[in-house]
């Protein structure tokens, strides 16, 4: 996996390959690894599939609850505690390390989450095995006040790094952008590996290609047998 998020000048963009992979096996070319957390933040997953999806849904439940009892709009620092205690609680056997991203009252925030429960905040991150790729990226283009566009690019440019550079990454580009005003989920924002198609009728050669084999090769008449071996 690659996710990322970086600032910008209006608010958080969060980014993400879609490949799901078994060891070498790709297991789901196109998974989404941007979970919805609250209207207003959204949370990357790297690791084990089942608990980056189990623990960013438990949370936004928890979040939603919490909506109803406050009426008011979710923070992310509140999303940061409730994912970092659970995930800390339980000593790194929960395997999600997460991009969450957000804006709120008091504004843009982006952390990361690690499997033991440690975070960072951050103007921008990177995470999973892609991640080294992507983190070049950012530490060579990234700077502050970039505008929409110019944050979906480099977002954009730092998932395809992973996808073209890490094995465990491929597939499509998802984006999330996150401000005041709004979010907007673009799924397969980029297409970079189309399935090349082969002819609707399958596969089909011009006659004449074939080599037919017409030598009948006879079967060895005589089987030695070997006396008194031993019983395999
Ligand atoms: C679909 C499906 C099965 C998913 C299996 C599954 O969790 N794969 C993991 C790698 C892994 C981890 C631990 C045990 C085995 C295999 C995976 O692809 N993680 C990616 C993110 C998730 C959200 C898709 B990424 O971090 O590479």
């Amino acid at each position: 996996t690659t996710i990322v998020g970086l600032i910008f000048q209006d608010g958080v963009i969060l980014g993400a390959d879609t490949r799901a992979t078994e060891g070498p096996i790709v297991c789901d070319k196109n998974c989404e690894k941007i979970h919805y957390m609250a209207p207003n933040i959204y949370c990357c997953g790297a690791g084990t599939a089942a608990d980056t999806e189990a623990v960013t849904d438990m949370v936004s439940s928890q979040l939603q609850l919490h909506r109803y009892h406050t009426g008011r709009e979710s923070r992310v620092v509140t999303a940061l505690t409730l994912l970092k205690r659970h995930l800390f609680n339980y000593q790194g056997y929960v395997s999600a390390a997460l991009v969450l991203g957000g804006v709120d009252v008091t504004g843009p925030h982006l952390h990361t989450i690690y499997p033991h429960g440690s975070t960072d905040t951050l103007p921008f991150a990177t995470m999973g095995s892609g991640s080294l790729a992507a983190m070049a990226v950012f530490e060579s283009k990234y700077k502050e006040g970039l505008t929409r566009n110019e944050g979906i690019e480099l977002v954009t440019e730092a998932i395809c790094s992973g996808i073209f550079n890490d094995l465990g990454s491929g597939s499509n580009v998802d984006v999330c952008v996150i401000t005041k005003g709004g979010k907007e989920y673009l799924r397969n924002h980029l297409q970079p590996n189309p399935r090349t198609y082969t002819s609707s009728k399958g596969y089909s050669f011009p006659k004449k290609t074939e080599v037919l084999l017409t030598k009948i090769i006879p079967l060895k008449e005589k089987v030695e047998i070997i006396e008194g071996g031993d019983a395999m």
